[in-house]
């Protein structure tokens, strides 16, 4: 699990690994451009001539270090200095001298004087150094680049963003990728912000591990590798009540296929019984397109009005597809009060709840809620940003004693004791329909077979973007549909045990 830290605390383990490793800072500076120089090269076809922007700081410091790095691989370089009237940090100065020793530098007073005429941008004008918006010159600078045609990749951040806070009103450089030190910061993870970052990748310069020790945060990032694989052990003389008996409540006329969707994703996520409540309308086409489920018919033909029995089920999942009749809504009410276990409330389960508020008090603890953004608002009311959205998620978390998953590009549980996992899988593919009910069926199988909600819902999310990862492996974004999850969620599962034995 990756802590994600503040700019402040970043710098503090700059400072920390200078003086406990030891290494001087300069010499921590060239481990860093090296790294990046290593994944860049490694990612770049031929020699492609490149323009490099540099600032006043250590961002510009690692400019210049990457600039001579790349020289000596035998790139065409051309590297800029802005001259904002700042002085150089001391460790900038010092790279700046190197690389005057090998080549020049284009000093840029207006932004009229900056040279871009490369196939790739490097920005390294600003870091986490940040400290106020870019206007002037650096915002013209900024300007210039977002408009070129080139790609452009930034130096530990794009410049102009902030490192730990949504504040877009300056002029923030629009990279293509982003090469990071050591780990991603929060507006990475934040789609206002985000969007700014491109692709991201973190590269390890070897800042001290001791540091993280000590240092708290209020931010994690789930990665594939913290999935503990014997959560999904078998024993050997287990049958398939033993894995877990899970309800799906979902499906409406015109939306049976949610039903199916999350249903299947439940049994190829290790459900050893599962039973689907759809409206009579469904009846055929679920049995004989998911023939492993069992099938409790409402009276209604349409939409779901009633549901006697839930006292033998370890979770009940409900609401894709499920459309918004008031007698669905008196069935959350039913279930609320009379079913004491977790359940999985997604979709039109959510939008039912945002059209009677009173519901959200009833709900039993330990449920897992997923709401996409716009489901969020409408049962929590709008936020100015991301960030916003996220401590609220965070306190209602804590005080609603639930697992809110806020679903999007990076999916953010927040659980009961007040922490927040930011997920690291999934894909842009993604985006279309259905691919949330499968989610819904993940975590119904998962707290099914015993494992408590908090660790569901991360486990879940991670591995549902996990299969999305396979999926675009295999189809590509543009194709990829909620079905292909479902095909590739055993690949999904089978790595997560082949990491087991490695
Ligand atoms: N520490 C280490 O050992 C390592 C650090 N590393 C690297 O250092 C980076 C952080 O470096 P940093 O702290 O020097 O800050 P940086 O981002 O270069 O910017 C500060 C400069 O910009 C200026 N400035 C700020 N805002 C401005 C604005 N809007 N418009 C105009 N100017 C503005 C600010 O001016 P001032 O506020 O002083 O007036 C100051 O001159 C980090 O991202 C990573 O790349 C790696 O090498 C690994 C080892
Ligand atoms: N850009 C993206 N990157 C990664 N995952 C995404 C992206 N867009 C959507 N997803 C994931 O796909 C799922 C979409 O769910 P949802 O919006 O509820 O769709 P639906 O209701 O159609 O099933 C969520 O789990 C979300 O995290
Ligand atoms: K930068």
């Amino acid at each position: 699990m990756i802590k994600v830290l503040s700019a402040e605390q970043i710098n503090k383990w700059d400072l920390f690994t200078i003086k406990n490793e030891p290494i001087s800072s300069i010499d921590l500076m060239e481990r860093a451009s090296e790294a990046f120089v290593k994944l860049f090269l490694a990612n770049t076809k031929g020699k492609p001539k490149v323009d490099i922007i540099c600032g006043p700081g250590n961002n510009g410091g690692d400019g210049f270090a990457i600039a001579r790095l790349l020289i000596e691989n035998g790139l065409k370089v051309n590297c800029n200095l802005i001259d904002f009237g700042l002085k150089l940090s001391e460790d900038c100065r010092k790279s700046y001298r190197r690389f005057l020793d090998i080549s020049q530098v284009n000093i840029v007073k207006q932004a009229n004087g900056l040279i871009l005429n490369g196939d790739i941008i490097i920005d390294a004008m600003f870091g986490s150094g940040l400290n106020r918006p870019a206007t002037g010159l650096a915002r013209e600078v900024i300007q210039l680049v977002n408009q070129s045609k080139s790609k452009t990749i930034a130096v530990d951040m794009p410049s102009g963003l902030f490192a730990d806070k949504v504040n877009l009103s300056g002029k923030i450089i629009e990279a293509d990728w982003t090469i990071t030190f050591q780990a991603p910061k929060l507006s990475f993870l934040i789609p206002e912000s985000g969007f700014y970052v491109g692709e991201w990748s973190a590269v390890d310069i070897g800042l001290h591990a001791g540091f993280l020790e000590e240092e708290s945060a209020n931010y994690f990032l789930f990665e594939k590798s913290d999935i503990d694989c014997s959560l999904f052990d078998r024993n050997k003389f287990d049958h398939k009540g033993k894995n877990g008996r899970v309800l799906i409540v979902a499906g409406s006329l015109g939306k049976m296929g949610a039903a199916y969707l999350s249903a299947k994703a439940a049994l190829k996520s290790g459900a050893g019984l599962l039973t689907v409540h759809i409206p009579r309308v469904g009846y055929v086409p679920m049995q004989t397109s998911l023939p492993e489920a069992m099938v409790s018919l409402d009276p209604e033909h349409d939409f779901v009005s009633k549901i006697d029995k839930v006292d033998e089920f370890d979770v009940v999942g409900i609401g894709p597809g499920l459309g918004m009749n008031p007698k669905t809504g008196e069935v959350l009410k039913q279930l609320f009060t009379s079913f004491n276990r977790p359940l999985v409330i997604d979709a039109d389960a959510l939008n039912l709840i945002a059209l009677d508020k009173e519901l959200l008090n009833l709900i039993p603890r330990g449920s897992v809620l997923t709401p996409h953004v716009g489901e969020f608002n409408r049962l929590f009311g709008k936020c100015d940003d991301g960030l916003e959205r996220i401590e609220k998620v965070k306190l209602i978390a804590v005080e609603k004693q639930l697992v809110i998953v806020l679903k999007g590009a990076h999916t953010v549980v927040a659980t009961p004791d007040g922490e927040i996992h930011f997920n690291s899988t999934g894909n842009s593919g993604m985006a279309t329909a259905g691919c949330g009910d499968v989610l819904t069926g993940i975590i119904s199988a998962f707290i099914a077979r015993g494992i408590d909600s908090s660790t569901s819902a991360r486990v879940g999310v991670c591995i549902h973007g996990w299969a999305g990862d396979i999926a675009e492996n295999t189809v590509g974004k543009t194709a990829l549909m909620a079905s292909d999850l479902l095909c590739a969620l055993p690949q999904a599962f089978c790595n997560v045990k082949d990491s087991d034995f490695i």
